[in-house]
C-alpha cells in the first residue's frame, strides 16, 4: 500500500492538539500549509467517552487523525496511578480507533512510546526489539495499555485494509510541556525545579535516582516533523522510531539545565526515588531513510524551552500557558 496523500485542505484530527506533541504538530502543520485542522480540547470532547467521540469524528469527517491524546506524567506520575492511567489510555485509544474505524478514516497516526521496550534491549534500540524481553516494572502497566493501541492500529490494518500506522517517540521536551514538580517528565521537572532553586538561592537540588540512567530526549517540533513525515510517506504495519539517536546520563541533564537557568547550587541524588530503565536510546534508521532527522540539539533546544517556560511565567494567571503549576502554585 502506497501512503495516501494529504492534501493541503485535507481535515485533520489532532487529538490532544494543547499538549506537547499536539501543539508542535499543529504549529507544523499550519507552517506546512494544512489549514484544516479539526481540533477540540478534552473539556469539548472527553475522548474517553466512546458516544460523544463517535459523534464528533461523524460531525468532522477527518481524512486524518494524529492521536497524541492521553494521560502522561512521568515515572513517578505513572507508578502512583497505574490504574487510572491504564484505565483512561485504553478509553481514549479505543473510543478514537473504533470510531475511526467505523468511518473508515483513510489515514491515522497514534503515538506509542520508548517506554514499550524491554528495560534490558540492546542499544540502541531497533523496532525489532520490541517484546523482545520484561518490561521496566516501574511504569510498565503505561506500556502495556500503548501495546493495545498499537495491536489495535495493526489489527485495523489486517482487518479492514486501512493504511493506519504507529509511532515510538523516545521523551519529548519542549515548549507546552507539562511542568508540575512531581507529575512531569524530568526534563520540565528538573528545570522547574532548577529555576525555583536559583530564585531562592537554594544551596542544593536533589535530582531523581543514581543520575546514571541515560535517556536521549527529542523536542517536540522535531518529532512534528517526523509525524508529518510518516504520514506522508509511510505505510507499513511496523512500528517507527522517533529519536535523535543520541543519550545523555539523567546527572549530565541536570548539570546542562542547572546550567542554563543559572543555578549554582549544590546538586545532589535521591536513591529513594526510581532510576526506571537504565537505558534508552533508538536506533532511528528506518526514519531517517523517509528523509527526516532531527534538527534541534538539546543544549538550544534547553535554551529555548526555558526562555518559554519564563515568557509563560510572566503572563497573568489566568492565560498562565505552564501547565502544571495551575494545580500547585
Ligand atoms: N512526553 C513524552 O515524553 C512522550 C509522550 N509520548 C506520547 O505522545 C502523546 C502525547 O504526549 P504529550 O504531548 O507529552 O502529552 P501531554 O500530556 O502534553 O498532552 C496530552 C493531551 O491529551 C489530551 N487529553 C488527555 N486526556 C484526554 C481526554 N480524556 N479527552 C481528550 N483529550 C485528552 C489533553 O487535552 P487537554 O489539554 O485539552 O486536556 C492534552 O492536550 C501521548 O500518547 C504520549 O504517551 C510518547 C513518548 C514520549
Ligand atoms: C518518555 C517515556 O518514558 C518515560 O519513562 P522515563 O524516561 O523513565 O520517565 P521520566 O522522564 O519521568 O524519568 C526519567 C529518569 O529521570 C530521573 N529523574 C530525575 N529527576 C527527575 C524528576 O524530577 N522528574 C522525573 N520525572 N524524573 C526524574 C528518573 O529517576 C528517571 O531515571 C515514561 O514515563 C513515559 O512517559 C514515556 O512515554
Amino acid at each position: 500500500m502506497r501512503a495516501p496523500e494529504l492534501t493541503p485542505d485535507a481535515r485533520i484530527f489532532v487529538a490532544g492538539h494543547r499538549g506537547l506533541a499536539g501543539s508542535a504538530l499543529c504549529r507544523r502543520l499550519r507552517a506546512a500549509g494544512y489549514e484544516n485542522l479539526v481540533l477540540a480540547e478534552s473539556s469539548e470532547v472527553d475522548l474517553r467517552a466512546r458516544g460523544a467521540t463517535a459523534r464528533f469524528l461523524a460531525d468532522n469527517a477527518p481524512a486524518a487523525i494524529v492521536l497524541c491524546a492521553a494521560r502522561g506524567g512521568g515515572i513517578a506520575a505513572e507508578a502512583a496511578q497505574p490504574a487510572d492511567f491504564l484505565s483512561d489510555n485504553l478509553r481514549i485509544q479505543l473510543s478514537v480507533l473504533d470510531a475511526a474505524r467505523a468511518l473508515r478514516v483513510p489515514r491515522l497516526l497514534f503515538l506509542g512510546s520508548s517506554r514499550l521496550y524491554p528495560r534490558e534491549s540492546r542499544q540502541p534500540i531497533r523496532e525489532t526489539s520490541l517484546l523482545s524481553g520484561p518490561l521496566e516494572p516501574a511504569n510498565h502497566t503505561y506500556a502495556i495499555g500503548k501495546f493495545a493501541g498499537m495491536a489495535q492500529v495493526r489489527a485495523v490494518r489486517e482487518q479492514d485494509g486501512l493504511p493506519w500506522i504507529t509511532a515510538l517517540p523516545t521523551n519529548l521536551y519542549g515548549p507546552g510541556d507539562n511542568f508540575h514538580p512531581t507529575d512531569s517528565h524530568v526534563l520540565a521537572g528538573l528545570m522547574r525545579r532548577f529555576h525555583e532553586a536559583a530564585q531562592t538561592g537554594a544551596e542544593s537540588v536533589a535530582v531523581w535516582g543514581t543520575g546514571t540512567p541515560r535517556r536521549e530526549f527529542l523536542h517536540a517540533d522535531d518529532l512534528a516533523d517526523a509525524c508529518i513525515t510518516l504520514l506522508s510517506h509511510y505505510d507499513r504495519a511496523e512500528p517507527v522510531n522517533v529519536g535523535t539517536g543520541r543519550d545523555i546520563s539523567i546527572a549530565d541533564l541536570a548539570r546542562m539545565i542547572a546550567d542554563t537557568v543559572g543555578y549554582q547550587g549544590g546538586i545532589t541524588f535521591d536513591p529513594s526515588r526510581p532510576d526506571g530503565t537504565p537505558r534508552r536510546v533508538l536506533d532511528i534508521g528506518v526514519l531517517t531513510a523517509l528523509g527526516w532527522a532531527p534538527r534541534i540539539r538539546l543544549r538550544a533546544g534547553v535554551a529555548s524551552t526555558y526562555q518559554w517556560y519564563l515568557n509563560s511565567l510572566a503572563l497573568p494567571r489566568p492565560r498562565m500557558a505552564v501547565r502544571g503549576h495551575e494545580v500547585v502554585r
